[in-house]
């Protein structure tokens, strides 16, 4: 017996060529800055229309460098004094004609004093509008003797909304930050709204990047029939953190399509509805839940703003 309804199709317009900009950032922010519009433009000359840039793209990735690079973004549209990258993202994505899913960065609310600290991706349209915003939701508090510890909670509050976006002429995208990527609750649910690529800025590092990071995009690929992004910092083993790199695209098979190796680069892909559309007709699990039998997962509880912009 079959119960799920199946989600809206098609769910992508027209084809649309993604891109995830493995950058190289170092200290100096308007450098990261200047160097990532570059990216953007250049992953615009080979023909991407959705750029997507990493984690923490803007600062070194870790809980003692959050403070100090974190920027306001509210209200918005904030001023250019309080967040200037929230300012060259807007006018890379116009300058590019892309949307630009433009990675992470920390991001600072509230008084002097009491300030909360959150780790946020602006989505920005071809025009350079702002079309979404998310607070990473998972923060990554994690434990491996010997290994890692790292715990972003020390310093970070969690969001606590999933991120769909409707890109115009396309369709809808859903994006999550690195660590989100391992709750595939999120993943479902995005999917089941009708998003075609779930796109992540992520930056895993070099104990559970080999283990997990090609596994995790997959996963979240095959449960959902749809593509998958995870775009990552290059490595620097200069930097406190060292993320593994290794940006990847997935496609609704499961397949890994494109992937990066470590250094800086730029990998792109084009995203098609129909191979959506066949991988959802050849293995029907779209229209194959038993909500019956685990009828929990079909109240999906979880809080949904749309449009999800800043107040
Ligand atoms: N920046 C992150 O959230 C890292 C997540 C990670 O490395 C993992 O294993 O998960």
């Amino acid at each position: 017996m079959a119960t799920s309804s199946t989600p809206p199709s098609p769910v992508l317009k027209k084809p649309i060529k993604l891109a995830c900009v493995q950058l190289a950032s170092g200290g100096d922010k308007a450098a990261n800055l200047a160097h990532a519009r570059d990216k953007v433009l250049e992953a615009a000359s080979v023909g991407a229309n959705l750029v997507v840039l990493p984690e923490c793209f803007n600062s070194p990735y870790g809980c003692d460098y959050f403070p100090s690079y974190a920027e306001s973004l509210l209200p918005s549209p904030p001023s250019r004094e309080q967040s200037p990258s929230f300012h060259a993202l807007s006018s890379m994505a116009a300058e590019a004609k892309v949307f630009l899913v433009g990675g992470s960065i920390p991001e600072a609310e509230g008084e002097e004093g009491a300030k909360k600290y959150y780790n946020t991706s602006l989505t920005f349209g071809p025009d350079g509008a702002l079309l979404a915003s998310h607070r990473k939701v998972h923060l990554f508090d994690i434990d491996i003797p010997g290994k890692i510890t790292f715990r972003e909670s020390d310093v970070l509050t969690a969001g606590n909304k999933l991120t769909l976006v409707d890109l115009p002429g396309y369709g809808r995208i859903a994006v999550a930050i690195c660590y989100d990527v391992r709750f595939p609750e999120l993943a479902m649910i995005a999917a089941r709204r009708g998003a075609f690529v779930l796109i992540y800025p992520g930056a895993f590092n070099l104990t559970t990047g080999p283990l997990h990071w090609r596994l995790q995009g997959q996963a979240r690929a095959m449960d959902n029939q749809c593509y998958v992004a995870l775009c990552s910092p290059a490595r620097d083993m200069s930097a406190t953190y060292h993320a593994w790199g290794h940006s990847l695209i997935v496609d609704p098979m499961a397949q890994v399509v494109v992937e990066a190796e470590e250094s800086e680069t730029i990998v792109s892909w084009e995203l098609d509805s129909a191979k959506i559309e066949e991988t959802r007709k050849n293995i029907p699990i779209t229209s194959q839940r038993r909500f019956d039998v685990y009828p929990d997962v079909n109240e999906g509880k979880i809080r949904f703003d749309e449009p999800n912009v800043p107040k």
